[in-house]
């Protein structure tokens, strides 16, 4: 990492984020006080049980639901306080995201569906930038194609070509192997990765799978809305082990 990136501000910060749902007695707390810092250039897994609040955390990050406390910056930009009309000219212009279901156009070539965000925003599309994205992600020969004529493993490279080609702050991933199989998911995960360490790229991920979170720098554990630790570099084994003691402590 270069001395520029080092010292800009983080991709993502959260300070004391809370999040709850419905009122009185049946009052669900999704998130209790969650803060967490993504450095530029890194790849962040999260983990947890079913229902430990890894979507609520991933659509409080990306400002697409609203905490109910605590602070959200992307960048050097405040979300809470934004306006409906100006959290969705920030999650076009700032942030990346690759969901399982890849959410391509079917009318639209690759390269239509790779360039919707520049051109939804009005903004000219670089070419330069485009070129590196579609190498990035193996589908030169593909531009013209539409999404019905790809495998799902090449739909998904469109999705994350997508993700990457307005330049944002951070990438948020929901899953992104969870429609593939195991090898397909494997070159996504690698893709990902080159993401990360090729583009200086900021993922976060969440994911149930072991293998899928162990190509991140750190996984993050979530139990009961809570952040409960952090693996650095892990092996599938050592994110499984971890998991299995956080569904001892939900259920204990
Ligand atoms: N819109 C909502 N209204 C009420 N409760 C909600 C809502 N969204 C989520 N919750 C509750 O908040 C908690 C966290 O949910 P969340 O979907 O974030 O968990 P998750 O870890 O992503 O689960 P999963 O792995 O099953 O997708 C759960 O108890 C859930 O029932």
């Amino acid at each position: 990492m270069n001395a520029q990136v080092m010292t800009m501000a983080p991709a993502l910060r959260m300070s004391g984020v809370s999040k709850t749902y419905g009122t009185g007695a049946g009052t669900v707390h999704a998130l209790r006080d969650v803060s967490i810092e993504l450095r530029r250039g890194t790849f962040t897994a999260v983990m947890g049980p079913s229902g430990s609040g890894k979507s609520t955390f991933l659509h409080c990050a990306a400002g697409l639901d609203r905490p109910s406390g605590g602070q959200v910056l992307l960048g050097d930009v405040e979300l809470s306080g934004m306006t409906e009309s100006q959290l969705t000219v920030l999650r076009r212009e700032r942030i990346g995201f690759i969901f399982q279901a890849y959410n391509l156009l079917s009318t639209l070539t690759v390269e239509q569906n790779i360039t919707l965000p520049l051109r939804l925003a009005g903004k000219r599309v670089d070419r330069g930038m485009l070129t590196q994205v579609v190498r990035a992600v193996g589908l030169d020969e593909r531009l013209n194609r539409l999404p019905s004529e790809l495998s799902g493993g090449q739909q998904q490279r469109v999705a994350i070509a997508r993700a990457l080609v307005t330049k944002p702050d951070a990438v948020f991933a929901d899953e992104p192997t969870g429609a593939l199989d195991t090898r397909t998911a494997r070159q996504v995960l690698e893709l990902l990765r080159h993401v990360v360490t090729g583009m200086g790229q900021t993922v976060l991920m969440v994911t149930h799978d072991p293998v899928a979170a162990s190509y991140a720098d750190s996984v993050v554990f979530l139990a009961d809305g809570q952040f409960a630790g952090e693996l650095r570099r892990p092996t599938p084994e050592m994110i499984a082990e971890r998991m299995t003691h956080l569904g001892d402590r939900r259920t204990a």
